[in-house]
């Protein structure tokens, strides 16, 4: 009896309170002036998610019905949605320094102890870790990358003319690009070599491919995170309790392994983690610390030499102008690198592909371009790349017409502060965008209608904060330059030996779109047809 009531006060108290916080969040957009979709704040947002399944569609349409500033409720967490360019301006670039940080996602674990990797770091944190991972992406380390990106581009062209081969109907060459990516990432960043573009079955392939599906199993744990999130940890405790009964039953039930799938980003971590201690180790030793490791100033190369071979607690007593990471935080990194840059990437080429399936007028004024600049020429020059406008011009416009990373560009108020034409805003407030918003304005684009894929757009100057594929401001992101060139020198390639055609998919009705952390297509089928000179 005793325990029944103590247990049905503990959930009048909770009750209460989540009705209080109610209460604070609508005069929070009601002392702004602001509108939104309020009265329908709990089934009304998850009626409107379920019937789109995408949370960017969900925002996009609220944005059409409410404007350019307006707040919708995640449970009872209000957030503000912003597609004014100027305002994006104030917020993502002017006052940086009091929107430094990205709001938690419902089930991270932020806990310094465990280490936190670029993305998720907050204000000093954030700072020294930047300053530490930014130069591997100078325009000096692109200019030396280049012959790494070359060559695993040139294992792409096998492996399509493979595909080419075998399969008459078309292949889906979004699948080939998943691959690409990783092995690039691995190459250029961690400085190892591996064979994952030919082998679709490799592990760290598989487990980052899993790191962005669909699992259900998170979801109960995610909606609480989400409703009530003052219960945070409770709620991931239990999904890492969840996870290690998972783990053991994997281990101890007959044919638990092939059953019951093991958590892709644990074992991801898991595995890092030797990885890095194997490398340090063999440094120690002043010997090779992996036959396959080429030795190069690479990302983890760079994180290693700032690692201090201590625990984070002596971390805390270096300011945050000092260049050290703790293993942790290195550890952390390269799980962020694996999944961060692997995904986009490859979803990025996807949608060019698309673009240049469905776009034949715009495929053929692109290889005259190439053809221009380079002929059949096997060297490529990065100056000689920076001058090829239209190439630049079709990657923009394709990443203007299918945003991948749309909610990701978040930021969390960590000051108070007034800003004109929205008014005081209190720490803690979420500010998001509409990227669709944004991407389809025809008063930023115009005058040729947004609809239009039309890469000449980028010939004419546009406002800072209209084209945002990237993010905006000092927190965009870090592995742009990187991305940009890969995605040009296997457009480049691509381009020179063939011509891309249309299987099933003939336009954009056609293109499945599926969002989770990313808005990527379910595949992109086309066919290859062999250049003349190529
Ligand atoms: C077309 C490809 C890519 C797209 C569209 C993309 C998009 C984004 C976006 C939108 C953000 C958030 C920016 C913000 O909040 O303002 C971001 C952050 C980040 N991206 Fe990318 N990305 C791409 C490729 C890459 C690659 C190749 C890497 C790694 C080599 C990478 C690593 C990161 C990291 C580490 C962050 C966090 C940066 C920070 O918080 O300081 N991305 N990316």
């Amino acid at each position: 009896m005793f325990t029944f009531i103590l247990l049905l006060s503990i959930f009048i108290c909770l009750l209460l309170i989540y009705l209080l916080h109610i209460y604070r969040c609508y005069s929070f957009f009601e002392q702004l002036g602001i509108k939104g979709p309020r009265p329908t704040f709990l089934l009304g947002n998850l009626a409107d998610f379920i019937r789109t399944k995408r949370i960017s569609m969900s925002i996009h349409n609220w944005t059409q019905q409410f404007g350019h500033i307006y707040g919708y409720f995640e449970g009872h967490t209000p957030v503000l949605v912003v597609s004014d360019p100027d305002i994006l301006h104030e917020i993502f670039i002017n006052h940086f320094s009091k929107f430094h940080s990205r709001r938690q996602f419902p089930l991270e674990d932020r806990r310094t102890t465990n280490g936190v990797h670029l993305f998720s770091a907050t204000g000093d944190q954030w700072r020294r870790q930047h300053a530490i991972i930014a130069p591997t992406f100078s325009q000096l380390k692109m200019k030396r990358m280049l012959p790494l990106i070359e060559s695993c581009v040139q294992k792409l062209l096998m492996k399509l003319e493979e595909n080419m081969k075998t399969s008459n109907e078309g292949f889906d060459i979004y699948k080939s690009y998943k691959s690409l990516t990783m092995d690039l990432i691995w190459r250029c960043c961690f400085g190892i070599e591996t064979d994952m573009q030919n082998d679709p079955n490799d592990p760290y392939l598989k487990r980052s491919q899993d790191v962005f599906a669909r699992e259900n199993s998170t979801y109960l744990a995610t909606i609480l995170a989400i409703f009530i999130p003052e219960l945070q940890p409770i709620w991931l405790r239990i999904h890492c309790w969840m996870n290690n009964i998972k783990t053991q039953l994997r281990y101890l039930l007959p044919m638990g392994e092939k059953l019951i799938a093991d958590d892709p980003n644990e074992w991801l971590k898991n595995n890092v983690s030797y990885f890095i201690e194997q490398a340090l180790t063999s440094q120690k030793n002043k010997s090779d610390y992996n036959e396959n490791i080429i030795k190069s100033p690479d990302l983890l190369q760079l994180m290693l030499d700032a690692t201090l071979d201590t625990d984070f607690g002596e971390l805390h007593q270096h300011n945050a102008s000092e260049r050290v990471l703790s293993i942790n935080e290195v550890k952390q990194n390269i799980y962020l690198f694996m999944i961060a840059g692997y995904e986009t990437a490859s979803t990025a080429l996807a949608y060019i592909t698309h673009a240049l399936a469905t776009h034949p007028e715009e495929q053929k004024k692109l290889q005259d371009h190439i053809d221009y600049y380079l002929g059949d020429r096997h060297d490529l020059d990065y100056e000689v790349m920076h001058k090829m406008n239209y190439l630049e011009w079709f990657i923009q416009e394709t990443l203007r017409m299918y945003p991948i990373t749309s909610i990701i560009i978040n930021r969390e108020c960590s000051e108070p502060i007034d800003l004109p034409g929205l008014g005081r805003i209190h720490p803690g407030t979420k500010v998001t965008l509409d990227m669709y918003s944004l991407h389809f304005d025809n008063d930023l684009w115009g005058p040729v209608d947004t609809k239009t894929f039309y890469p000449e757009r980028f010939a004419t100057k546009r406002h800072a904060a209209a084209w945002i594929p990237f993010g905006v401001g000092p927190r965009k992101c870090i592995g742009m330059r990187f991305a940009l060139t890969e995605m040009k020198i296997t457009i480049i390639r691509l381009l020179q030996k063939y011509t891309v055609l249309p299987t099933t998919v003939k336009s954009d009705d056609d293109l499945e779109l599926v969002e989770l952390v990313t808005i990527s297509p379910k595949e992109v089928p086309i066919q290859l047809q062999q250049r003349r000179n190529g």
